[in-house]
């Protein structure tokens, strides 16, 4: 009777783990560890500083409304976040909306052909992905148009690991990785034959000066594409819960504020770009994009013990679990942005370099 009463409680325990580790929502198969987890370029014993500086940064709001602060914020924030965000979705770095019977990689990936299928490039041409993260995006986009990919990200970290997943995946001779600030690229004024930027100009703290370096950098002719992080029409800066949604979706996602979708052509206007087409992606008939973050919520419990566990034992940085959390409470605030349709972050615009281009009129000073 002993030995049953062992056996049943040995077999449910066992079941109990398969289910907390495995049908609870595995992050990413194929991807980091958790046992990996690191602060990025940050030495462990600094994480839980870094933590709190990133933080400070909205206390003195007015700093991150300065250029020269914003890429060493940013740079921070992707510090703490990528192996989290590897770790728990994968190498690409942004949402899509679902698709009925496809799965999430499958989505993830048509949303990325979409945008280099929008600037019409031809095998072996040369185009610019502006804040290419770990490269998800640039390796599905280089296999499927074959065009030599160069990304440009402001974090080191990203660097290392994007160029060790083209390796694995063969594709080094096809995707490059520079580490550098896209308000001020390292390159010659008329080299890439198009580019696109999927989620990341949001970052910067004048979208013109990111627009007008990409204008910069094109070849006259050539297309940019770009999915930008916006509030939406339905968003009333009086409605307190509209305003409370936005902070927390700039605070847990390093923006240095969000910009209402009508900015976003009319700023790409500004540095001399045709409009060839503007789309909310997000906007019905599409499927949420939200529905992914909103089912993993009991792995990102799951994840949120593994990541305590793992740092009171000294494997995670101390801190790690104060950045898990503030990413808990993001997913949140994107599912309340995305459910109250107050916020995409997925509007398209797509530009394109005239072939004879003069550059815009200095702005008149006020
Ligand atoms: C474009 C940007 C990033 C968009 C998304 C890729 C990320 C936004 C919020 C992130 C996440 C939130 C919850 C995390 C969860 C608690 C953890 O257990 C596993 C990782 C998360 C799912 C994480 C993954 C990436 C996001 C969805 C911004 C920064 C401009
Ligand atoms: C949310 S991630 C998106 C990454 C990638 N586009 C993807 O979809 O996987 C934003 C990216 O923009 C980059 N970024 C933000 N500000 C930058 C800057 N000033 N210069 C260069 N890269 C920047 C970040 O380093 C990060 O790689």
């Amino acid at each position: 009777m002993e030995t049953l009463t062992l056996f049943i409680t040995g077999a449910l325990v066992a079941v109990g783990i398969y289910w907390f580790l495995c049908v609870l929502g595995p992050a990413e198969r194929k991807g980091k560890r958790a046992v990996d987890l690191s602060g990025g370029s940050i030495s462990a014993e600094k994480v839980q500083d870094n933590y709190k500086q990133y933080w400070s940064f909205f206390r003195r709001p007015k700093e991150i409304e300065t250029a020269e602060k914003v890429p060493d914020f940013v740079d921070t924030f992707y510090n703490l976040v990528t192996d989290i965000y590897e770790w728990g979705w994968g190498q690409s770095f942004h949402f899509s909306p679902s698709i009925h019977g496809k799965s999430h990689r499958d989505a993830t990936r048509l949303h990325e052909e979409m945008a280099v299928d929008l600037i019409q490039v031809k095998p072996g041409q040369k185009i610019l992905d502006v804040g290419c993260g770990v490269g998800g995006p640039m390796r599905a986009i280089a296999s499927h148009s074959r065009a030599n990919v160069v990304g440009i990200t402001i974090n080191e970290y990203q660097v290392n690991r994007a160029r060790l997943h083209n390796k694995k995946a063969g594709l080094d001779a096809l995707c490059e990785v520079v580490c550098g600030n896209f308000l001020q690229m390292p390159f010659d004024d008329n080299t890439f034959d198009g580019a696109y930027s999927i989620e990341a100009t949001c970052h910067a703290p004048k979208l013109e000066e990111v627009y007008a370096e990409i204008y910069r950098v094109l070849k006259p002719g050539s297309m940019y594409v770009s999915y930008e992080w916006v509030t939406t029409e339905k968003f009333k800066a009086e409605d307190d819960e509209h305003v409370e949604v936005i902070q927390g979706i700039e605070r847990g996602d390093a923006l240095p504020g969000l910009r209402a979708y009508v900015d976003i052509a009319e700023t790409a206007e500004k540095v001399g770009f045709e409009i060839v087409k503007e789309k909310d992606l997000a906007a019905p008939p599409a499927q949420p994009w939200w529905t992914r973050l909103k089912m993993g919520r009991l792995a990102y419990w799951r994840n949120h013990i593994v990541v305590q566990i793992l740092s009171a034992v000294g494997v995670a940085p101390k801190g790690t679990v104060d950045v898990h959390e503030m990413l808990f409470k993001t997913a949140d605030f994107l599912t309340r942005g995305g459910e109250t349709g107050i916020f995409s972050p997925m509007h398209m615009i797509l530009c394109r370099k005239p072939e004879s281009s003069s550059p815009p009129p200095p702005e008149e000073s006020s």
